[in-house]
């Protein structure tokens, strides 16, 4: 797990220095990738289910100062769900996007945001939720949603529900600009962390490895299925 881990926090070392990372999850065809490609270049670019991943650095230009990011897209098909956490431990947010028009998996997405929820890697990272494909007619609007997936519920954590459609970029700016201004907030306090004498033997972030779930997926798996996973667009 330890070289897993080290495999993927190189993924946030962008021009030298390690940059803070954000994991975009949710169901297949939730709209993750044609999110990330708007946010990225403004664009709408036909998509494909993604197999492997979709690493982008991201720049968010917020009120007060501009955030650089790496944002990792992994697919949301059943099959590769499992991998998703073993980038929890490296990231330092999480992007949830749900299709509010399918209403069919409602429960499917309510039971991944509660594993989620319950992951100890995850517990203190804040979490941006799109409400996605709002321009189609039978989608679930904000409130609804809220109640539905249960977000009330959630305690000691930040959280933040944002509609969107990510084909047009409407509410993408406006969630990201959320999520911007926490990890601006968490770096504020990293550092003053660091800076303190003796910085209370906190484990740097990336190296700590944590025992494997005997439900989970080998670590041979993992590691062959991260080094195989094809990075379909990596930053400059
Ligand atoms: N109407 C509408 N369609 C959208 C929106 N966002 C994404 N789509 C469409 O939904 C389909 C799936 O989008 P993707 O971005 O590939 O979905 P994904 O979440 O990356 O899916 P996986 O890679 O399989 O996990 C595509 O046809 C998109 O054009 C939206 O806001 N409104
Ligand atoms: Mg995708």
């Amino acid at each position: 797990m330890g070289a897993v881990s080290s495999s993927v926090s190189s993924l946030f070392t962008w021009k030298g220095q390690r940059k803070q990372g954000i994991l975009l999850v949710g169901l297949d065809a939730a709209g993750k990738t044609t999110m990330l490609y708007k946010m990225k270049a403004g664009e709408v670019r036909t998509t494909i289910p993604t197999i492997g991943m979709v690493v982008e650095t991201l720049e968010i230009r917020g009120k007060m100062n501009i955030t650089t990011m790496v944002a990792l897209d992994v697919g949301g098909r059943d099959k590769i769900r499992p991998l998703w956490r073993h980038y929890y431990q490296n990231v330092d947010a999480l992007v949830f996007v749900v299709d509010s028009n399918d209403r069919e998996r409602l429960e499917d997405v309510r039971q991944e945001l509660d594993k989620l929820l319950r992951e100890d890697d995850l517990l203190d990272k804040p979490i941006l939720v799109f409400a996605n494909k709002q321009d189609l007619p039978n989608c679930l609007r904000v409130p609804e949603l809220t109640d539905k997936l249960g977000l009330h519920n959630i305690r000691h954590r930040r959280w933040y529900i944002q509609e969107s459609v990510a084909t047009e970029g409407k509410g993408v700016y406006e969630g990201m600009e959320w999520l911007s201004s926490e990890l601006n907030r968490d770096r504020r306090s990293d550092s003053a962390m660091c800076s303190a004498p003796a910085s209370r033997g906190l484990p740097a972030k990336g190296v700590v490895a944590k025992p494997e779930h005997p439900d989970d997926v080998s670590t041979a798996d993992t590691e062959d299925a991260i080094a195989r996973a094809e990075v379909i667009t990596s930053h400059p």
